[in-house]
């Protein structure tokens, strides 16, 4: 070959690895398995999954990453656990772009998303963990992003509502948060939109569990953790320093099922029902209805809990699992900028994984 012929080829290969990202997913659940289906489609052209893993299996190999069954395959076979294996299988791909996709609901994996950023991965997640977590790791998360990395978070607030963003975008433009409220729960939306007292709440619970809306244990919705973790990644994008433990959190777990294994809790979900009637029968004799509320103000006040709000109010107007995000900011002040829509969900939240990665560039 010419040399200005070798030339021309090898400017050509870069050009074709610039647009590559070469991807590995970590957790096909819910979220997951609804991503792996979404890289099967036109728009997914140019990213290369190199690796998959669920918490016991992991898959590098080409043949099989591009199997339909993936996710079950992974059930059943691959190699045991090891990042090494799947981050050497980034390493040696030629993509200009090398992602981490979690979407898991693992802590300890979240805990390594500054450490992935700061060795040149771009990472996208799904995961609240890290920056819904400890002050600390909020702020080593910041530090990794100013010295370069790329997160992307759309999913963790509102499933990929354009909220993270529409925040950043007035902070940016100089505009201050002055408080923030709403319902940043899916599953606790839909469970108290559907929650009429003519079924028990534990059936809707299932319900809701099958739709893929709650988190892996739904004490994690049900206690206000969740919502607590979006309330405070909202908060930190704001410039709200505010720690996990300054958030006053109302759960609605009853004592005797706090500390049991994920298992025996969904087997005594029925414990759930009598307390749940009990309140909603007594707001309904007020004329009221419960929504899950959460609430920042401008000094920085952060409550989440359930709460009686009368049925004209704008919590009460909501149907299937519809986020509500009510920011009330120095140049939106005489009516809040409200952003509205749904709040879970494998699809979108799926949609809002790769939407981040297609945005890296
Ligand atoms: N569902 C929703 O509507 C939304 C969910 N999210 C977030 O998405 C994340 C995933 O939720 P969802 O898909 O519903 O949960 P699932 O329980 O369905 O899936 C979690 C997946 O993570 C895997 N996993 C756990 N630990 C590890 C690990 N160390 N390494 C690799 N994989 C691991 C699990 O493996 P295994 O199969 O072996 O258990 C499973 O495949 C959560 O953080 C959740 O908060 C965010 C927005 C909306
Ligand atoms: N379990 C969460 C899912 C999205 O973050 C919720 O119910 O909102």
């Amino acid at each position: 070959m010419s040399a200005v012929l070798a030339e021309a080829s090898a400017a050509h290969a870069a050009l074709t690895n610039r647009n590559k990202v070469a991807l590995v997913l970590l957790g096909t659940g819910v979220v997951g398995g609804a991503f792996l289906k979404l890289l099967c489609t036109p728009v997914a052209g140019r990213l290369h999954l190199v690796g998959a893993a669920n918490s016991r299996k992991q898959q590098t190999d080409a043949v099989q990453l591009a199997a339909r069954d993936l996710r079950d395959r992974l059930k059943r076979e691959g190699a045991a656990r090891d990042d090494t294996a799947l981050f050497s299988a980034l390493d040696t791909h030629d993509a200009a772009l090398k992602v981490i996709v979690d979407a898991t609901a693992s802590a300890e994996l979240a805990s390594r998303h500054a450490d992935w950023l700061s060795r040149g991965y771009h990472v996208v997640t799904a995961n609240k963990s890290l920056a819904g977590g400890q002050l600390s790791g909020w702020r080593a998360l910041q530090a990794a992003r100013a010295a370069g990395g790329r997160y992307g978070d759309a999913a963790t607030v509102g499933a990929g509502l354009p909220v993270l963003s529409t925040l950043r975008r007035l902070c940016d433009c100089g505009d201050s948060l002055l408080t923030l409220e709403g319902v940043f729960s899916g599953s606790l939306s839909y469970l108290f939109n559907h929650y009429d007292g003519s079924r028990p709440f534990s059936v809707l619970l299932r319900e809701a569990r099958k739709l893929g809306y709650t988190e892996p244990d739904p004490r994690a919705d049900l206690s206000g953790e969740d919502v607590a973790r979006k309330l405070l990644i909202l908060a930190r994008n704001a410039g709200f320093a505010l720690g996990s433990d300054e958030v006053v959190v109302e759960s609605l777990v009853p004592e005797t099922l706090r500390d049991v294994s994920t298992e025996t809790f969904l087997e005594r979900l029925e414990e759930l029902d009598e307390p749940l009637a009990a309140l909603h029968e007594a707001a309904r004799a007020r004329g009221q209805v419960l929504r899950f509320l959460a609430r920042i103000n401008q000094r920085g006040r952060a409550r989440v809990g359930l709460t009686e709000v009368p049925p004209t109010h704008p919590a009460a107007r909501l149907y299937g699992t519809d986020n509500q995000f009510a920011l009330t900011t120095t140049r939106y002040h005489t009516q809040p900028l409200v952003i509205q829509g749904p709040g879970a969900g494998p699809e979108v939240t799926a949609q809002a994984l790769l939407g981040d990665i297609l945005s890296l560039g």
